[in-house]
């Protein structure tokens, strides 16, 4: 995983990660190219996002967006040392986790000076493993972004990384400089349109979750106080609907309010001129204003404490940190064009993702099973058993891919319906040809039916001969040649690799041979050897109720059904609502 170098800036150190300790280290995941292009760094984004423990986690992203060279990396920094902190104490406890006044400020690349300093997006490379206040066990991330309005990247690129920031974080800290403007929701409008089309049919979900206007350097707290109260009040009073406004301002406040889960603003006092002009100051609270530590001490548990955690959702369905690299594939595909993307093609995107990890999980699922059940260690199992695992887990999974809210509705999902079940066919036949590849009566059909030809045809021709019958012993004599010669042939195929299509012809030879001579007595031998063993008369099917035996658990099942499929018989809902299923 490649770990991101900090711009050599013009001024003041950048303090490193290791010099303070951390063992994370940030980790460009959205690299900017030229032509202000975006790349994603997709195998730098699955080190992080697939690591055993943290794959399956739902995720809590945490994202700071906003202007340039604003304190943005800064404060990421403390979150970090916050999760640190409260993950390495004694049960958890965040008491004290800004007690250390001397220690310097490491994590995300940040610097004083006029000139940016990050680019794209950065992505912690240790996700915190926290548990919510319902017990749940999340991974949260974090997510540096490159400031906006800097004279190096263009409207579109700087509205990008806010959009993709937002589409994909939970939380999302937009960071503004002294006071709200009214320029500052027109970064938002773009979420508003996707927000009412995303969630056209199902109001009761919102397109995303928390939105947080961090105000820095705030200067009337005679007006509104510092922290989330006077926050609120500024942005009920900014956001406020009021007939005398114009019609566009109304429509911008009240998709703004419809498209997020809760919207608050905390007033962050001034972190004092050691802070914001001194070249070498780096970072330790001890030159850092008190007040501005006080808001720090309430801030940043606002945001990260379990209480306050929120698992990223995406139409009411909660994303684990491996399904987030599709969302992240997907989104980055939409954003890659000349201009912003379409709210409409934003939600076909999402539902693109969102159908694509319903497809992988439910596969996922499938697969498992059947791994456990004849995967690569297992013994053979007979093929009527494995035909009714197969049924059972496939039904399974596709209860599993349904069960998944979908945005696009039931058409845009029945093409991944249909390829979840090609997919699952398809892998059917690699289990059932490796499950038949383990019986010894499979792989040794040939040689077996070849000598038992051998043998059939030596007593016959014996017989034969005592009755003087010799037309017959000559016939028997040519085919128990042949038969020897065959099985010599064959063995000389399968040990030297050779003559691979003879060899092959020959299995299909005596697979003809045992389908017509042999396998009905040997059908025979097997059933009298079951119905002795299980005192029931092999192959009937028992009126109405089928029991077989759960192949993960190896629990005894009986499931209600038809006769001969033993499958519990369940309508599976035809038609998906269009933004959340079933
Ligand atoms: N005035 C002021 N300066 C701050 C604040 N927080 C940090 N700074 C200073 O702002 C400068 C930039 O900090 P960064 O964290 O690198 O800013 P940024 O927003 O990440 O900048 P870019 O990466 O260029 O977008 C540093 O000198 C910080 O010491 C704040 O709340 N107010
Ligand atoms: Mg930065």
């Amino acid at each position: 995983m490649k770990r991101s170098s900090s711009n050599s800036g013009t001024s003041s150190s950048t303090v490193t990660p290791e010099s303070v300790g951390l063992s994370g280290y940030p980790v460009q995941i959205v690299s900017v190219g030229d032509e202000h292009s975006f790349q994603l760094e997709e195998q730098n984004l699955r080190a992080i996002l697939n690591k055993n423990g943290v794959k399956n986690k739902p995720v809590v992203i945490v994202s700071v967006a906003g202007a340039f060279r604003k304190g943005k990396s800064f404060l990421l920094n403390f979150f970090i040392r916050y999760l640190n902190y409260v993950m390495q104490s004694e049960n958890h406890s965040d008491y004290g986790w800004l007690d250390d006044e001397s220690m310097a400020l490491g994590g995300f690349s940040w610097r004083g000076g006029a000139e940016r300093e990050t680019t794209g997006i950065l992505m912690w490379s240790e996700p915190f493993l926290m548990r919510t206040e319902g017990g749940e066990e999340v991974a949260v991330l974090l997510l540096d972004t490159q400031g906006a309005f800097d004279n190096k990247s263009t409207v579109k690129e700087c509205a990008t990384i806010f959009a993709l920031s937002t589409m994909l974080s939970s939380i999302q800290v937009y960071n503004l400089h002294s006071n709200i403007q009214e320029n500052d929701l027109q970064h938002l409008q773009l979420f508003t349109e996707y927000g009412k089309l995303a969630t056209s049919d199902v109001s009761d979900i919102k397109p995303f979750q928390s939105l947080l206007f961090l105000v820095r350097d705030w200067s009337y707290p005679y007006d509104y106080e510092y922290g989330i109260e006077g926050g609120n009040q500024l942005l009920g009073t900014f956001l406020e609907l009021s007939p005398t406004q114009h019609e566009e301002l109304q429509l911008l406040r009240e998709h703004i309010r419809s498209c997020f889960e809760t919207i608050d603003c905390y007033l962050m006092p001034h972190p004092g001129l050691g802070v914001a002009t001194n070249p070498r100051f780096d970072g330790r609270l001890s030159d850092v204003e008190v007040l501005f530590k006080e808001h720090l001490a309430q801030l940043v548990p606002q945001l990260l404490n379990q209480e306050n955690l929120i698992i990223k959702e995406i139409s009411g369905n909660k994303v684990t940190a491996q399904d987030l690299v599709e969302y992240f594939k997907v989104y980055m595909e939409i954003f890659k064009g000349d201009t912003l993307p379409e709210p409409k093609s934003l939600v076909r995107a999402t539902a693109e993702a969102n159908n694509l990890v319903a497809l992988t999980t439910a596969k996922s699922l499938y697969t498992s099973k059947m791994e456990s059940t004849c995967g690569g260690d297992k013994p053979y199992l007979n093929t009527e058993q494995l035909k009714e695992a197969h049924k059972i887990f496939k039904q399974q999974s596709v209860e599993a891919f349904h069960s998944v809210k979908k945005i696009g509705g039931a058409e845009f999902s029945s093409s991944y319906l249909e390829e979840l079940e090609h997919a699952i066919d398809e892998a059917w036949e690699n289990y059932s040809s490796a499950n038949d590849a383990k019986s010894i009566l499979r792989t040794m059909r040939t040689p077996i039916t070849l000598f038992s030809c051998f043998v059939i045809c030596y007593l016959m021709s014996g017989l034969f001969a005592v009755l003087g019958i010799s037309a017959l012993v000559s016939l028997l004599n040519a085919m128990l040649l042949i038969s020897l010669v065959l099985l010599a042939t064959w063995g000389y195929c399968r040990h030297s690799g050779e003559l691979r299509e003879v060899g092959t012809k020959i299995d299909e030879f005596a697979q003809l041979v045992w389908d017509l001579a042999l396998s009905g007595p040997i059908q025979k031998i097997s059933d009298a050897t079951f119905s002795q063993m299980t005192g029931l008369s092999a192959g009937a099917p028992t009126a109405n109720i089928s029991t077989h035996t759960d192949l993960t658990s190896g629990s005894r099942i009986t499931v209600a059904g038809s006769q001969d499929s033993g499958l519990r018989q369940r309508k599976v809902p035809s038609t998906l609502g269009t933004v959340s299923g079933s």
